[in-house]
């Protein structure tokens, strides 16, 4: 059996005319409707459960761990082969790679979403879902993967490449780890997922969002002075990820400030603002975020400050 938990997202979303494709309301629809509104679910065994519904761009730490303890607890049914979350694109990313590195899943966790409302002409919600379900069900490959427009994702690689294409995720480096073909799974790599035990337990999440470490991203660009640093250090701040150019490389200024922080017990993590590809860690240079995007890198430090805090 697959479990659906709906979060809302444009897959539930409706707009007052078909052609409207922007114009919609995100999160109108229940997971029960959307699991309707398609025919070949209906030979499926299935359950529903609409843990929140909300637009993804307003995402929480609270809302995460619900759905993370929401998650956990259906895993450990037996009769489960899988979970499926419909999700919002803006933040689907984020929420793939912390349930990855806060359950690390012996079974798949399949996100998905849609570009376009249910109420569209070419609405993509719909096989997006049964391609989600067929893939949860399949069971064959562990982990928390993403499923949309026929590509097969890993949370960790996954990325929102476009602001409106139907085709709106890619892995970085190309690197998706297969592909559904009319329902039949095509798989590429069994792809490496980060980590076989969670980082940080379920245990260990605060439970309000007030309490969550305080982590926030800067960015590298031409006349970065360093002073953003300088202000969310006055604010307070427990950790900062910077998106540095290229090979994460930083103005003098922003350095010489993300330097000034780590003195002050910030814990600092460096990655790139490119769309793909590695910064090479340096005894001399700040630490690296490898390969992981500015905000994965973001999640890694959270969980990293929440698993051995910085006494405030
Ligand atoms: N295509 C989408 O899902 C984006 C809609 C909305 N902002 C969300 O992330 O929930």
């Amino acid at each position: 059996m697959v479990v659906i938990l709906g979060t809302g997202g444009t897959i539930a979303g409706t707009a007052a005319d078909a052609s409207d494709n922007v114009g919609y309301q995100a999160a109108q629809l229940g997971v029960a409707q959307l699991i309707a509104a398609i025919p070949p679910l209906a030979r499926r065994a299935l359950e529903a459960e609409q843990v929140v519904q909300l637009d993804s761009k307003d995402m929480d730490f609270a809302t995460w761990r619900l759905l993370a303890e929401r998650v956990a607890a259906h895993l450990a049914r037996p009769e489960v082969a899988g979970v499926v979350i419909t999700h919002g694109t803006d933040t689907l990313e984020e929420t793939a790679y912390f349930l990855q590195r806060v359950l690390a899943p012996g079974k798949p966790v399949v996100i998905t979403a849609a570009m376009r409302p249910a109420t569209a002409l070419q609405t993509d919600g719909p096989q997006n879902l049964l391609d989600a379900v067929t893939l949860a069900a399949e069971g064959r490959v562990p982990g928390v993967l993403v499923m949309f427009a026929g590509s097969i994702h890993s949370a960790e690689q996954v990325r929102k490449v476009h602001s409106y294409r139907v085709d709106a995720f890619a892995s970085a480096d190309g690197a998706r780890l297969g592909a559904m073909e009319e329902g039949g799974v095509r798989w590429f790599a069994a792809g490496p997922q980060r980590g076989a035990q969670p980082v940080v337990g379920l245990a260990h999440l605060p439970q309000g969002d007030l309490s969550w470490p305080r982590v926030q991203i800067v960015l590298n660009h031409v006349g970065a002075d360093g002073s953003v640093v300088q202000a969310l250090l006055a604010q307070g701040v427990d950790g900062l990820v910077v998106a540095g150019t290229g090979n994460g490389s930083l103005s003098h200024a922003l350095e010489a400030a993300l330097r000034e922080a780590q003195q002050q017990g910030v814990r600092v993590l460096r990655s790139t603002r490119c769309d793909a590809g590695l910064v090479t860690a340096s005894a001399e240079a700040l630490p690296s975020a490898g390969a992981l995007s500015p905000v994965k890198a973001r999640i890694e430090l959270l969980l990293d400050l929440l698993s051995s805090p910085v006494p405030r």
